[in-house]
């Protein structure tokens, strides 16, 4: 039975209060091992193992010595791979196929993304003239923030976690990290990595914990954590807000979506098929920049349903480690209690279920699991709660479209904003329509296809902030301006 343990200052430790609680499989609610809950005495153990190795020998760090270390990190990962890979599985359901694709190689691709950006980008420098003819020169020079708090979901733990941590360290920064409590175990596990590579103690530390009353909490409120950056929901987003505001902490807030996919009549459709079907059943829904509103144009309406239907029907529920699974259960009972009273609403709203719409007959040994049906509904009014508010599921919404103005308008009817895709063979309408939509990014026949130098974030109840390449710096350093007079 394992036991995941907080990771201070270069220890994994046990929680003080002794309290522990159960971390299980959504696969099949087998027993995965204990998690060992952080206490306020731990979670400011870990805040101040942090802040102290601000001025050790990581503080002495070169840039070129820290980009060194953190690849170091990344080809450690690799090398660890298939741990992280069972880790990860084991915690989420998710196939093998899809974490050996996508969670795994971005969780080490991360520490490497911003090294290119830390090499190359300038800092800005400015000749003033002076009265005296003399003149000065102006130097932007970029410090670290300080230690960072960064707060995980489950969707994706380690990819999510070093999104954060990978830049956050290149800048010369710490962390105190906090996984979701229904994934705690690749974080854990880069733990011992971090070790393994030389990371100086304290740089990288794990607690564990809840939200309220929890690490998540003692985290977040602490008075030595000079930033937070945050991944999860947005009623989470604006309470962690509120924490950052005392001591006007900076944030960085990645959040809720309900994304759209605009289909026109004249795209490629095996292509938007495809794309419409990952964004919106991959990782069982669970993804935040997926889609659960799909728009199509009347005229191609019902063969796209029948094309999508085809598809939701070839998806295969199944273990992890089997090859022709490539759909698995959601995080946990509770989420899917949540998705499943988002299936009888769609009922209640009067939608048609074209398919799907319940729980699938696993067998006996996956019974115990978090298992659903992939579904699709039409007929729904634009103002049904089940169109307007994310579900996080394989579920989506179809509804067919007339015009160019009208389906923009539908797009943009969300309090979300943060990806849309776009499907059309017609290149001025794409960009067209793509520069009209208020999502911080839109695909144009494409769906997830990520450059870790391109902006990155949401916007209105999406987030605030961007992250991935320059926009990464100006979280996670201070720009001082230093005057010279000549
Ligand atoms: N925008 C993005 O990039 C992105 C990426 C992934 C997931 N998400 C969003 O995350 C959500 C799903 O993840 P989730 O269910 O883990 O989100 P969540 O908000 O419930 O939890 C996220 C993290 O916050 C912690 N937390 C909860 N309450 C807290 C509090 N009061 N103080 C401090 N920490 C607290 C949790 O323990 C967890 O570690 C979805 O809404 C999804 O859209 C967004
Ligand atoms: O579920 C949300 C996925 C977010 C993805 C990223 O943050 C990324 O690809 O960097």
């Amino acid at each position: 039975m394992q036991e995941f343990k907080n990771f201070i200052n270069g220890e994994y430790v046990g929680s003080s209060e002794d309290r522990r609680f159960e971390n299980r499989c959504p696969v099949d609610n087998s027993l995965i091992g204990y998690v060992h809950e952080a206490g306020q005495r731990e979670v400011d153990a870990a805040v101040k193992a942090a802040k102290a190795a601000l001025k050790g020998p990581w503080g002495q760090f070169t840039q070129a010595q820290r980009i060194a270390l953190l690849n170091r990190v990344a080809d450690r990962i690799n090398e660890r791979f298939e741990e992280f890979l069972e880790a990860e599985c084991r915690d989420t359901g998710k196939p093998r196929s899809l974490a050996s694709h996508i969670d795994i190689p971005r969780g080490a691709a991360n520490f490497k993304a911003f090294s290119e950006t830390l090499n190359n980008q300038s800092t800005e420098g400015f000749r003033l003239d002076t009265p005296d003819g003399r003149g000065a020169i102006n130097v932007g020079q970029r410090t670290p923030k300080g230690v960072i708090a960064v707060v995980c979901p489950w969707n994706l733990p380690l990819l999510l976690m070093t999104w954060k941590v990978g830049p956050a360290l290149a800048c010369g920064n710490t962390v105190v990290v906090k996984p979701s409590e229904d994934t705690p175990a690749t974080t854990t596990l880069l733990g011992e990595v971090m070790n393994e590579c030389g990371v100086p103690a304290g740089v990288f530390n794990v607690v564990h914990g809840f939200g309220p009353n929890s690490a998540g909490e003692f985290l977040t409120t602490h008075p030595l954590v000079d930033a937070i950056t945050f991944t999860g929901e947005t009623r989470t987003g604006e309470i962690i807000m509120q924490a950052a505001s005392v001591g006007l902490r900076n944030i960085s807030l990645e959040c809720g979506g309900k994304n759209a996919a605009i289909v026109f009549a004249d795209c490629d459709l095996e292509k938007a098929v495809e794309g419409t079907m990952r964004s919106a059943f991959v990782n069982c829904g669970q993804v935040c920049l997926g889609t659960e509103r799909v728009y199509v144009e009347r005229p191609l309406f019902e063969r796209f349903l029948a094309r999508m239907k085809e598809e939701v029907a070839r998806l295969k529920p199944g273990r992890p480690e089997d090859a022709q699974a490539n759909f698995g259960p959601l995080v946990s009972h509770q989420h899917r209690d949540k998705v499943l009273s988002y299936y009888e609403l769609a009922r209640q709203e009067g939608a048609k279920v074209e398919i799907g719409g319940g729980v699938p007959d696993m067998g006996e040994a996956l019974s115990g699991g978090a298992w659903i049906e992939p579904t699709i509904w039409t007929g729904l009014a634009d103002d049904a709660r089940v169109v307007r508010e994310e579900i996080f599921g394989p579920c989506c919404h179809l509804r067919p479209f007339d015009s160019e103005e009208e389906v923009i308008a539908l797009a943009n009817d969300t309090p979300y904003g943060l990806a849309a895709s776009v499907w059309t063979e017609n290149g001025s309408r794409a960009l067209r329509v793509a520069e009209q939509i208020e999502a911080g990014t839109v695909w144009i026949n494409s769906w997830f296809l990520r450059d870790l130098r391109a902006a990155f974030g949401g916007m209105k109840h999406s987030g605030i902030g961007r992250e991935g390449g320059v926009h990464g710096l100006e979280f996670y350093t201070e720009l001082k301006n230093i005057c010279i007079k000549l």
